[in-house]
Parts: structure tokens; C-alpha cells; sequence
């Protein structure tokens, strides 16, 4: 059972009206891996995420988390993973403590108690513990998110911009807390992410997408290789002059 892949992704396709959000996307993820999702803005990432989660029906395709359908048979693993997006929100009348002890309860944790005060501690939310998470700044809100995203020890953790609003200092801290929890679980981690630091120091993977499509998919080095560049930040330009090149070659067809 061990050869089961922690993610895959099949052909996915997903149409909203007019706008072909992913088109074709194929991935397969495992286990004990960390994968950066990277695009320009509307490339696909939270809808590729979205989507393994089983929050999204797509179009067609389809998507398995440790070997479960997530249209068909997502109650089956939901227990074994978790995600922390910026676009779901957390109730904003209850305190952190509240939400946390909510969230350990419907994991069934046999201790809810112990575990928020656990990952107060290691996410450091003590000094906004009882304070009602709607009236947290965007950083405290993030780091709430996160302890909301560990608090079933998840296999299989997604994450849609992890330190998106965190000050320099605490993305990094952030970026340890996400990587103890792979050496610790030996977890699977996909994170979608504009941050190319982020990206190289986390990641031991980079799929690229771009207009729904996966345009490049390797290791950070192989990609600094492929287009002979010294960052990942430049990588990324290369890949968005790519999307505007193709931009306006279909506009002179
Ligand atoms: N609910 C929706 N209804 C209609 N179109 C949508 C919806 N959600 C996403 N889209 C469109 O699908 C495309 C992909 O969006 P998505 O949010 O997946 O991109 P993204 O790569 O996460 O972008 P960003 O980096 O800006 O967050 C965009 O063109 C977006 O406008």
C-alpha cells in the first residue's frame, strides 16, 4: 500500500462559463514530498488545489488523495489531511482558542484541549489566544490558519499561499514550522505560492502552470539549469514573458 501515491491528478479540466481554468492538468505526488505550485496570477493553482480537496467538481478529470476519489470517496480520507486557504475563512466571533478546540473536536482529537494549547505553543498564538479571530491583523489570521491546517497531524497538508501578508521574519519562521512537519510526519506538502524564496528553500519539486496548463514540472535546479538562470525569481519572469508572448501571438491570429 506504501506505493500509493500521496496526491494524483488526472486529466483535470475545469470550465467556469467562458474561462477554461485548468485545462488538462496531470500530476502525481509522493508521498513525503514537497511540491510548490507556481503561476502568475490566475495560471490555476487554487482551483488545481481546490479541486484536490474535493471542494471543486471539475469538469472532467479527477483527483485521489492517498488513493481516494475525492468526488466519490473524500469522507474516507479527510481525516488524513487538511489545508489552510486565504479565500476560507475561519468563524471571526470565536476566539483562536474556541476555533482551535472546534476544529480539534470535529477531528476527533482525544484530547482537544491539549492539542490547541499545543499548537499555540508551537505556532506561538499565545499573546492573541482569546481574542476573536475575525479581529486578528492578516498575519495573526494566517498563523491561526495553519494551526487550524495541523491540528489533525494531516498526511497530506495543502497549502494556497502559506505565508501570503507575513512580515519577512515570520514567513520564515512560518516556512520551519511547514518543513518540521514533513521531517516529523513524513507528510505530503502542496503549496501554491508567489514566493520564489519560499519556493526554493521548501520545495523539492516546481510544477509551473500557466493558463490552466502545467508548463514545466522538475526539481529548482533543474529549472535554474533549463533556463540558465540564477534565481527562481527569474525562472518565474521567464515563464510569465512565455504567457505574454503566447498573449499576443493569439491576438495577431
Ligand atoms: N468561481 C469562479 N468563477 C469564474 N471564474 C473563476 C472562478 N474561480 C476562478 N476563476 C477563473 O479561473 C482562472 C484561474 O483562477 P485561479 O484562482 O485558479 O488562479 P490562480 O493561479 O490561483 O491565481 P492567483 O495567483 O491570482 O491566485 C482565472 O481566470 C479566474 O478568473
Amino acid at each position: 500500500m506504501s506505493d500509493i501515491p500521496a496526491i494524483e491528478v488526472e486529466n483535470l479540466v475545469k470550465i467556469y462559463d467562458d474561462v477554461t481554468a485548468v485545462d488538462g492538468v496531470s500530476l502525481t505526488i509522493p508521498k513525503g514530498a514537497i511540491v510548490g505550485l507556481l503561476g502568475g496570477n490566475g495560471a490555476g493553482k487554487t482551483t488545481t488545489i481546490t479541486s484536490i480537496m474535493g471542494l471543486l467538481r471539475p469538469t472532467s478529470g479527477r483527483t485521489r488523495v492517498l488513493g481516494a476519489d475525492m468526488m466519490r470517496e473524500r469522507h474516507s480520507v479527510l481525516h488524513r489531511m487538511n489545508f489552510q486557504s486565504p479565500y476560507v475563512d475561519l468563524p471571526g466571533r470565536l476566539t483562536v482558542r474556541q476555533n482551535l478546540l472546534t476544529f480539534a473536536r470535529l477531528y476527533g482529537h482525544p484530547n482537544p484541549k491539549a492539542r490547541a494549547q499545543q499548537l499555540a505553543e508551537e505556532l506561538e498564538l499565545f499573546p492573541f489566544f482569546d481574542r476573536k479571530t475575525g479581529q486578528l491583523s492578516a498575519g495573526q489570521k494566517t498563523r491561526v490558519a495553519l494551526a487550524k491546517a495541523l491540528v489533525n497531524d494531516p498526511e497530506v497538508l495543502l497549502l494556497d499561499e502559506p505565508t501570503a501578508s507575513l512580515d519577512p521574519d515570520t514567513a520564515g519562521w512560518i516556512r520551519d514550522r511547514i518543513s518540521d512537519h514533513r521531517t516529523k510526519k513524513g507528510a505530503t506538502i502542496l503549496l501554491a505560492s508567489h514566493n520564489m524564496r519560499e519556493v526554493e528553500r521548501l520545495c523539492d519539486r516546481v510544477v509551473f502552470m500557466r493558463r490552466g496548463k502545467i508548463v514545466a514540472d522538475a526539481t529548482p535546479t533543474e529549472l535554474l539549469e533549463k533556463y540558465g538562470r540564477e534565481t527562481m525569481e527569474d525562472v518565474f519572469i521567464d515563464v510569465a514573458r512565455g504567457e505574454a508572448a503566447m498573449a499576443a501571438l493569439e491576438g495577431a491570429l
